[in-house]
């Protein structure tokens, strides 16, 4: 699905990420871990378009996206969550997911003063859409609820929503369990996999090893900007240089 040919960026003196080569898999759960400091949301931000890369290539299912900007590659299907989420605090669960997929529809200002019938039938797409996304998510019942005062757990499977409201293949989630605590993360795990379950893939940085072991098909281990290693869950826990790496890290054991 999305290859990556020894991928750097550098930051003055500092490669962030440093010559990493590998594949995210189509339909599978790829995890991304690595010390604080790693590289990974470098990571994240080269293959979501945000940064350019110093040197090397992304490649999305055979088309050479390394050059697009951040709106091109997610009209391609890549979408992305924040470890934070920025929603509109005083609007409704409902319209903060309307908006978000109003920002990715094609009508113009014309339209509006116009109020055409392409820009009625993209509302009526877009309502139809982001109740079908909240429904997902198990949301629908906080679907006229103000942003403002939903839970954490809420807020997350409201941008897993967003996201899925853009019809994505690949979701790239960024610290999606961070904040919650371990029930509600093992209701995200689930959720994850169902989203692979519907063909989706995903590729998701986390730091908590327990959903990372018990989750991942495939384990990417940054240090220093460098893939270290790469493998299932039990090849990760077993390799010496990762063990290395997070014994020398204030993480919790692997
Ligand atoms: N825009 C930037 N300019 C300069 N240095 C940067 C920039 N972005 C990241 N870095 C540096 O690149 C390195 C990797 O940072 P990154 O945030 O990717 O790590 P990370 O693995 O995501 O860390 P964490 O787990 O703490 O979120 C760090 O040394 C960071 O200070």
């Amino acid at each position: 699905m999305l290859k990556i040919d020894h991928l750097t960026i550098r930051f003055g003196g500092l490669a962030a990420v440093n010559d990493v080569s590998t594949i995210i898999e189509e339909g599978k759960i790829n995890a991304i871990i690595g010390p604080n400091g790693a590289g990974k949301t470098t990571f994240f931000n080269l293959i979501s378009c945000v940064y350019k890369p110093t040197s090397g290539t992304i490649t999305l299912d055979g088309r050479d996206v390394t050059s697009l900007r951040t709106d091109q590659v997610a009209r391609l299907g890549v979408a992305r969550t924040f470890q934070t989420t920025s929603l509109f605090n005083g609007a409704t669960v409902l319209d903060n997911l309307i908006v978000g997929h109003r920002l990715r529809t094609r009508s113009g200002l014309l339209d509006v003063l116009c109020n055409s019938s392409r820009l009625r039938e993209e509302e009526r797409i877009c309502r139809e859409k982001a109740r079908d996304a909240l429904d997902f998510v198990s949301l629908s019942h906080i679907a006229n609820r103000l942003a403002g005062d939903i839970t954490q757990e809420e807020r997350k499977r409201v941008a897993f929503a967003l996201a899925l409201a853009t019809d994505p293949k690949l979701l790239l989630l960024d610290e999606p369990a961070g904040g919650l605590n371990p029930e509600e993360t093992l209701g995200l795990a689930e959720l994850i996999r169902k989203m692979v379950s519907h063909g989706l893939t995903v590729c998701l940085i986390e730091h908590k090893m327990n959903m990372i072991m018990s989750l991942a098909d495939k384990i990417l281990v940054l240090n220093y900007g460098e893939k270290i290693a790469e493998g299932t869950p039990a090849e990760i826990r077993a390799n010496p240089a990762v063990i290395d790496a997070y014994l020398g890290s204030d993480h919790a054991g692997i």
